[in-house]
């Protein structure tokens, strides 16, 4: 795993959106795997001032989310298809048709999570998979476990998670208790893995992705047997990994 260091969160979005970018730039019809949450939102507007200022084309690029909160609409302000459309997808020139996020009312959410999951597949997954880490080590929303889990599923949300996720709704009721999420399994078949992190409540999650054994009580741990990971991290993420002073 490759650890690059940032000063704060701006700094980490600039070198988060440095690294897109180059992909991008280098295969314009690239399939990217996309995160939501905090942690991403500075690199996305850093991405669109690019695009603004005429030096990145969307155009070609397809795009593959995480996950979804079950039983939101996409219209719902507070799923992640929303996030998307008003944090990226509305102020770039990507084909909106090309952007795929799990549906969270799907009826025959097994039906639709197989079908994600062959779709994600045949685009070649992604070249560069975006990820967030949850305080308790979640990627996506695969939520610590006793194994890791492999395709697009349905996940119940902890009690962390619930409240971590509370901030963005109007009350704790409100957040949704499942989500859909892509499985581990496919997050690695990804050919680079971009993990972004800052704050002191992500240190402990950010020393055990990188440090700690390799474990479902970690999910983002499996991340160590991934060839090609960068970890962009603030300094207050990496105050727990003495191992790199
Ligand atoms: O960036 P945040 O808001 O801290 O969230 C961490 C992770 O948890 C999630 O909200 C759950 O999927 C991710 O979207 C995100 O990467």
């Amino acid at each position: 795993m490759t650890i690059v260091r940032a000063h704060d969160y701006n700094d980490m979005s600039r070198k988060v959106a440095n690294i897109i970018s180059a992909q991008i730039i280098l295969k314009p019809n690239c399939v990217l795997g996309l995160a939501t949450g905090s942690t991403p939102i500075g690199a996305y507007q850093q991405l669109v001032e690019w695009y603004k200022k005429g030096d990145l084309d969307f155009s070609q690029v397809s795009s593959y989310n995480l996950d979804e909160y079950r039983g939101l609409a996409g219209d719902h302000p507070q799923s992640y298809r929303y996030f998307m459309d008003t944090n990226l997808f509305d102020h770039v020139n990507i084909d909106k048709s090309k952007t795929f996020v799990p549906d969270g009312m799907a009826e025959d959410y097994e039906a639709a999570c197989a079908a994600y999951d062959a779709a994600v597949a045949a685009a070649g997954y992604p070249d560069l998979q975006l990820l967030g880490i949850g305080n308790n080590g979640h990627i996506g929303f695969n939520e610590p476990d006793d194994h890791f889990s492999r395709g697009t599923h349905l996940v119940d949300l902890t009690e962390s998670t619930i409240e971590a996720n509370s901030r963005l709704f109007d009350s704790i009721d409100e957040v949704p208790r499942q989500a859909f999420s892509m499985g581990v399994q496919t997050i690695m078949n990804a050919k680079m893995i971009l993990v972004a992190a800052n704050g002191e409540k992500k240190a402990q999650a950010v020393h055990d992705m990188c440090f700690g054994p390799i474990t479902p009580s970690c999910p983002a741990s499996i991340l160590q047997l991934h060839t090609n990971t960068v970890l962009v991290a603030d300094e207050e993420a990496l105050s727990k990994c003495g191992e790199l002073a």
